[in-house]
């Protein structure tokens, strides 16, 4: 068992299942390699090519607004652009079915070259070494500079924070923008970017820094946890694009500190996460309820990597005429992805992680430890695991909704760099974060929703690199062991058979499922010949007696508030 463990932790964190897989399996015949399953990724691997290095030494790129007067920062400086996406696999996501519905879409671009971005912004790409765009880039980037409003499902890691912000970037850039109230100390964004978590935020804004560095388009962060007379600062400074959690943005638009009338691009990040029950409310408020244009005046763009349909029918309210568009089927899971599940008794997952853990660091280059994140459901739960996992020496650090944001910060910024591999989290690391070289999330205690196990999962097996995903399994997670068996099934993963025999017995839905039965929200729901704004319908996703958003219990709800924003 330490084998398997071993060699499936070490060929994730080298991206080398295929040899793993060319063994034949006799040594390594209990890894989770699958015997004549070729992930896309592996088939057909083109020998590794450098992308086109671009000239950081030259003068800096010509503004495509000349005239314009906003402020000229974007990210600090040219050393914010990393080397991370040397060498990027991007053949990964080429036969990934790709589905659009709506009027008239607009046709996909291949290249970055096809569309006119505006030079600063072509620069910046370049400089971020993205060689060419990715799926969900393809289509979503001309659909957004036709100015259409969009609903988009891609799957974890391939590339959505760049699809919404290039076409906001590029038209702040090129468009004529109004003549913006000067004089008062409210600030009028052009774009709001909103994301759940603070994490989260900070992400996105970083990323928009570095795609809008030297433009003229300046991007400026706000959420809570941190000082609020800073971010005051920041936003006095000028701000085109604000990035925010909904409680720090209500907070500022009640003191009418920003006004969003000058809102041009609203992008909701995690869509389906945003509009759930615990955000809902908010985001109704930041929406409908303050001075923002409704639809059709502005363009409004929803991202995620899952959508349940009873959230796309309400998030239909926030949008006009959209073009809906699936990268994979809604909800799937990369097969970049490994992913495995262990039956372990609850009372047995302690030492069955130790196991690995050891088994892991055994076989990590130099002994050192993978970087590995493991969600537990509750607080207290992520807090006690820690403290165990370093008194038995292994360096450990947590994340959750008790923490400060300075605590938060920080155990993320040791995570990162490796300082303490180990990361135990609760949901609130679940989406969104994209940190280089997780090789492994292990998921301690599963959570009750097989979209919030997507993207935990989805925490590893980013931007075309491979990842292993553990699941610790027993009787408490009963009302998983369908969506989950079906997910991997899906994914082309190997599903052992007693968690089949289990899913036969399992009354499937268990009450804790947002995507109901039988099928997964694999399509625009505006398709299913039932819907009508009027009536409950006929469920689509069909087979449970709880899906839909009304019956919704997962880990998300007023009882883990606080674990996001
Ligand atoms: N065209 C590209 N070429 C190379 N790398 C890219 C490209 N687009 C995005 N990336 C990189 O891919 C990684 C994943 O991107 P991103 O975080 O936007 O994924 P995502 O789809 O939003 O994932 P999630 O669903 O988990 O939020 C990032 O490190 C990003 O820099």
């Amino acid at each position: 068992m330490r084998t398997s463990w071993a060699d499936a932790a070490e060929n994730a964190a080298t991206g080398s299942f295929d040899n793993a897989r060319s063994n034949g399996g006799s040594e390594r015949s209990s890894a989770p390699t699958k015997s004549s399953y070729v992930p896309p990724h592996l088939r057909n691997r083109p020998p590794p090519s450098e992308p086109p290095a671009p000239s950081l030494g030259g003068p800096p790129p010509g503004n495509d607004r000349s005239g314009y007067g906003g402020p000229t920062s974007g990210a600090d400086s040219e050393h914010a652009f990393s080397d991370e996406n040397t060498g990027i696999n991007f053949d990964a996501y080429e036969d990934i079915p790709v589905e659009t519905n709506g009027d008239n879409v607009p046709p996909p671009v291949n290249t970055f070259a096809e569309i006119d971005l505006g030079d600063a912004l072509n620069l910046n790409i370049r400089r971020c070494k993205y060689v060419k765009p990715t799926p969900v880039q393809r289509y979503t980037i001309p659909i957004s500079l036709a100015g259409r409003d969009l609903m988009a499902c891609a799957q974890t890691g391939s590339g959505k924070t760049a699809a919404f912000c290039f076409p906001i970037i590029s038209g702040i850039m090129q468009g004529h923008l109004p003549q913006r109230p000067r004089g008062s100390r409210t600030v009028f964004p052009l774009a709001l970017i909103l994301s759940p978590t603070r994490e989260l935020s900070v992400q996105i804004h970083e990323e928009a820094k570095k795609f809008a560095y030297q433009t003229g388009v300046r991007a400026v962060v706000v959420y809570g946890g941190a000082p609020i007379n800073q971010q005051l600062r920041e936003l006095e400074r000028g701000v085109e694009i604000l990035v925010a959690t909904p409680g720090r943005l209500v907070d500022l638009l009640e003191r009418a500190k920003v006004s969003l009338q000058m809102i041009r691009y609203l992008a909701l990040d995690e869509a389906d996460r945003m509009l759930d029950m615990g955000f809902e409310p908010q985001i109704r408020k930041i929406v409908e309820q303050m001075d923002m244009p409704p639809p059709g005046e502005r363009q409004t763009m929803l991202f995620s990597a899952t959508f349940p349909r009873e959230i796309q029918r309400m998030a239909s309210d926030f949008l006009s005429n959209y073009i809906f568009l699936t990268v994979g089927r809604v909800g799937s899971s990369t097969d970049l992805i490994v992913q495995r599940v262990e039956y372990v008794h609850e009372s047995d997952k302690r030492s069955h992680l130790m196991d690995l853990l050891h088994a892991q660091r055994a076989n990590g280059v130099q002994g050192k430890q993978a970087l590995t994140l493991v969600f537990v459901e509750t607080k207290k739960g992520a807090d006690s695991l820690e403290h165990w996992l370093c008194l038995n020496g292994f360096p450990a650090t947590t994340i959750h909704g008790d923490r400060t944001q300075q605590e938060r910060e920080m155990a993320l910024r040791s995570f990162k760099s490796g300082n303490t591999p180990i990361l135990v989290a609760t949901d609130v690391a679940a989406r969104g974060l994209d940190i280089p070289h997780v090789a492994h999330v292990i998921n301690f205690d599963l959570p009750n929703d097989i979209d919030d196990y997507v993207h935990r999962i989805g925490r590893t097996g980013r931007a075309g690199k491979t990842g292993l995903a553990t699941a610790f399994f027993n009787e408490n997670n009963m009302s998983m062991a369908k969506s989950l068996g079906d997910l991997m099934q899906e994914a082309n993963q190997e599903v052992p058979d007693w968690l089949t025999r289990f899913a036969s017995r399992a009354s499937y839905g268990g009450g804790k499922s947002r995507r109901g039965g039988g099928h997964f929200g694999s399509r625009d729901f505006r398709r299913d010949s039932s819907f009508n704004r009027g009536s409950s319908g006929n469920d689509y996703y069909g087979g449970g007696s709880s899906g839909g958003y009304g019956s919704y219990g997962g880990g998300n709800g007023p009882g883990a508030t606080s674990a996001w924003d």
